[in-house]
């Protein structure tokens, strides 16, 4: 029986993952199928018919056609159609929700969530197509004048990782439309049903506002259409959200072809709290950013350095914290709970692992470390301590609700050790300090692409660009000028003099 979930955004049990633009699904049936198990009770959700070649060849053909239209729409005209997106996505606010919460696991509030990040983005595209801003530059020369303007990029390719299954599309797809650009997208084979009904959400909003088709998916029963995208010279902009590893790979792949990515990888975040801290925020904080989605945000709080001076309180206050959340433990479609499970039995074998391997390392389980005992992927979240920064367990991102809590001396140590991983993507300090607080903004404080002062790690607003350091991958996406990934950037000089002045008053005598 087809989930009601499902059947409240017009899905069936059986889907085509492939649209094809002129409002056609694919009817290809011989390239794999895609079964998204519900995570909860282990259940399939559904069958999504793989992509073929074909499939991927008649979209890049359609895309490329489509993008000759659309860079030529007036960019306003094309935060209208963004804007009927965003419109319909809250129509669809709590079915759509409801589906993340169901396919990905995360709970129903943050579901939803998710789909507000997606209007919000959507509103915050309407405004910026009218805002593509270029400079204009006093030329060196008499009677010259130069400027820059930004111009559509052309198709940009977006492969979208499980954990944010619909937010990262409309984060890349609506600021990349208003910008004159068409979208591909490729999402992960955990989620296909959130991207299809997406998909189907806005591209209808499309159609019946008169506007063509500017988005376009494909889903990959393997990895083989996914790199073919990566290679493909038709596609400017890669963006990719998902693992450093497979982020890295994409990286250099797309470079060797000299082609654009956006990267938006891995996380190691980490928060300091310092002797002064308001503890009435900090405690709450941390135990939202470790535990929240189970875990499995590129933002959760994986690391925790604490003052010495306050370690055994905050320590005390966070197992309480973590004790409550145990009993809320559940059904992420049910708003009452605060943590469902991990995505897939993959993600509990990583979780039990990583336990096994700080115990081995010296680290004691505080709380949690073991996998519940039901149907589903439900694990208990965990606090370590007694481990070094320096551990291999501690400097690696295992996706899911483990948090390595510290002790630190000083506020120079604590910094050096909160940048001492790999990643650079989120970071806070919970402080009352100003002189600690503008220590760890300064430009000798957190290296990430994010730093917070009495917020926590996870849970970004849309108005700033997004994005991190080092292997974390250097792209920012969302707010801000982000939007400029998405364009090319043209230098243009116009002589309206009857003369022919070079350059650095250079002579060319003719
Ligand atoms: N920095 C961010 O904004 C951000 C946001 C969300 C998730 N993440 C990161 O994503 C990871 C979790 O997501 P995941 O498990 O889905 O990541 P993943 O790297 O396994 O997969 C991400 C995407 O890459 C695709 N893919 C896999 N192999 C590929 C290949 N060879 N060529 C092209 N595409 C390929 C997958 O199908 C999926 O769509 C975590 O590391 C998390 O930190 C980062």
């Amino acid at each position: 029986m087809t989930h009601p979930v499902l059947t409240a955004l017009g899905l069936s049990e059986v889907e085509s993952g492939t649209y094809l633009g002129n409002g056609e699904w694919s009817k290809t049936r011989d390239a794999g199928v895609i079964e998204p198990v519900n995570p909860s009770n282990g259940e399939v959700l559904g069958k999504v018919h793989a992509s073929s070649q074909a499939d991927y060849d008649l979209i890049l053909e359609r895309a490329q056609a489509a993008f000759k239209v659309w860079r030529t729409t007036p960019a306003p005209k094309r935060g209208e159609a963004i804007r009927l997106c965003a419109d319909a996505l809250r129509k669809h606010k709590d079915a759509l929700g409801s589906l993340v919460a169901l396919e990905m696991g995360k709970s129903k509030p943050e579901g939803d969530g998710e789909v507000q990040e997606m209007i919000d983005i959507g509103e915050f595209a309407v405004g910026l197509s009218r805002q593509l801003y270029g400079l204009t530059m006093h030329s060196e020369r008499p009677g010259h004048r130069m400027y820059e303007q930004y111009q559509p990029l052309g198709i940009v390719g977006i492969i979208s990782a499980f954990n944010f299954p619909v937010a990262v599309w409309a984060w890349n797809s609506f600021l990349a439309g208003v910008c004159g650009d068409i979208c591909i997208w490729k999402p992960s084979p955990k989620t296909p049903l959130s991207a299809i009904a997406s998909m189907k959400i806005c591209n209808e909003a499309l159609k019946a506002g008169g506007f063509p088709d500017i988005f376009f998916l494909f889903n990959d029963g393997g990895t083989e259409l996914a790199q073919t995208f990566v290679d493909d010279k038709r596609i400017p902009l890669i963006s990719f959200t998902g693992s450093t590893k497979v982020g890295r790979m994409v990286g250099e792949r797309v470079a060797r072809r000299m082609g654009r990515s956006l990267l938006e990888l891995g996380g190691n975040n980490a928060i300091i709290v310092d002797p002064s801290a308001d503890l009435k925020l900090a405690i709450p904080a941390i135990a939202f950013g470790a535990v929240g989605t189970a875990g499995q945000r590129c933002t959760t709080t994986r690391r925790l350095f604490v003052h010495e001076s306050i370690y055994a309180d905050v320590l005390a206050k966070l197992v309480a914290a973590y004790k409550q959340v145990e009993k809320k433990i559940g059904d992420p479609t049910d708003p009452a709970n605060l943590m469902g499970p991990l995505n897939s039995s993959d993600a509990v074998d990583a979780y039990l692992d990583a336990v096994a391997k700080a115990q081995a390392a010296g680290g004691k389980i505080e709380t949690g470390g073991a996998r519940i005992d039901r149907p589903g992927n439900f694990v208990l979240p965990t606090i370590v301590t007694g481990l070094a920064n320096s551990a291999e367990v501690v400097q690696t991102e295992t996706f899911a609700p483990i948090l390595y809590v510290m002790k630190y001396s000083t506020l120079d140590e604590a910094i050096e050790l909160q940048n001492a991983v790999p990643q650079g993507l989120s970071s806070s300090i919970f402080t009352t300090d100003l002189r600690a607080a503008e220590q760890f903004l300064s430009s000798a404080g957190s290296d990430c692409g994010i730093a917070n002062v009495n917020i926590g790690t996870s849970g970004a607003e849309i108005g700033g660009a997004f994005g991190g350091e080092k292997d974390t991958g250097g792209g920012r996406e969302s707010g801000s000028d982000a939007w400029k990934v998405y364009m090319r950037r043209q230098t243009n000089t116009i002589n309206y003099s009857n003369a022919l002045p070079l350059a650095q008053g250079i002579k060319f005598d003719l």
